[in-house]
């Protein structure tokens, strides 16, 4: 397979490679089938994967062994299964960060773009967040990076400190490289594979279906 690191490319949710490499259980996830109103691919299959599933908890929070994180926040809807996951492993407490209309308790609430290039409102309970606590932001991807920083101000504005974002990746966008900048960040994608995700197309996919 051309441009892969074959030790990379594994598909089979039953089984463990023998080699686990950093980002081995990124070639589980599976590519759109649906077209250009869904994401372009489907990183939740590597959920699937117990080990995978460890292991991406693992790399996303590898930059964070050391730093004082009070609470984890994961933003709706695939964003709470990493999220509370990461909550579970540190033994620390989750947030939900909801797109509007679920919350039935007062809320403070942000409005945002995302990749859809649809306008959406981003909300968060009021009654959580005491001023300085310590937040990690979780979320399943980081693309143009308008649900992430929509995120951000809303932890923000109610007095919290982002201690630290993580995502399975986080895309070399305007709103990726923003991020980075701007905040402790760990997502999962080697460096030989990062043009592969900015391109939007894997090089596993041409085997994903044999
Ligand atoms: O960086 P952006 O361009 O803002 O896009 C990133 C967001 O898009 C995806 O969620 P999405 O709302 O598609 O779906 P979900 O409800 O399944 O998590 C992803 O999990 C991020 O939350
Ligand atoms: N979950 C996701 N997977 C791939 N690309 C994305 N862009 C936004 N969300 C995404």
């Amino acid at each position: 397979m051309s441009g892969v690191n074959s030790s990379l490319v594994h598909f089979d949710l039953y089984k463990s490679p023998e080699k686990r490499t950093r980002g081995w259980y990124l070639s589980l996830m599976a590519p759109n089938e649906k077209g250009p109103n869904y994401a372009w691919l489907d990183p939740s299959r590597l959920y699937c994967h117990p080990q995978a599933l460890q292991d991406c908890i693992e790399d996303l929070l590898q930059p964070f062994t050391n730093d004082q994180i009070d609470l984890v926040a994961g933003i709706d809807a695939m964003g709470f299964i990493l999220g509370a996951a990461i909550a579970s492993r540190l033994g620390k407490g989750f947030l939900a960060i909801r797109k509007a209309g679920h919350l039935c308790v007062t809320t403070y609430s942000h409005p945002y773009v995302d990749y859809s290039g649809r306008e959406k409102n981003m909300e968060i309970r009021t009654d959580a967040i005491k001023p300085g606590v310590r937040i990690l932001l979780v979320d399943q991807w980081i693309e143009t990076g308008g649900t992430m920083r929509a995120a951000i101000k809303l932890v923000e504005d109610q007095g919290g400190v982002v201690a630290g974002v993580a995502t399975i990746c986080i895309e070399d966008s305007e709103g990726g490289k923003w991020v980075r900048e701007n905040y402790k960040s760990s997502d999962c994608v080697p460096d030989d594979l990062r043009s592969q995700f900015n391109g939007h197309f894997l090089e596993s996919f041409h085997d994903f279906h044999k």
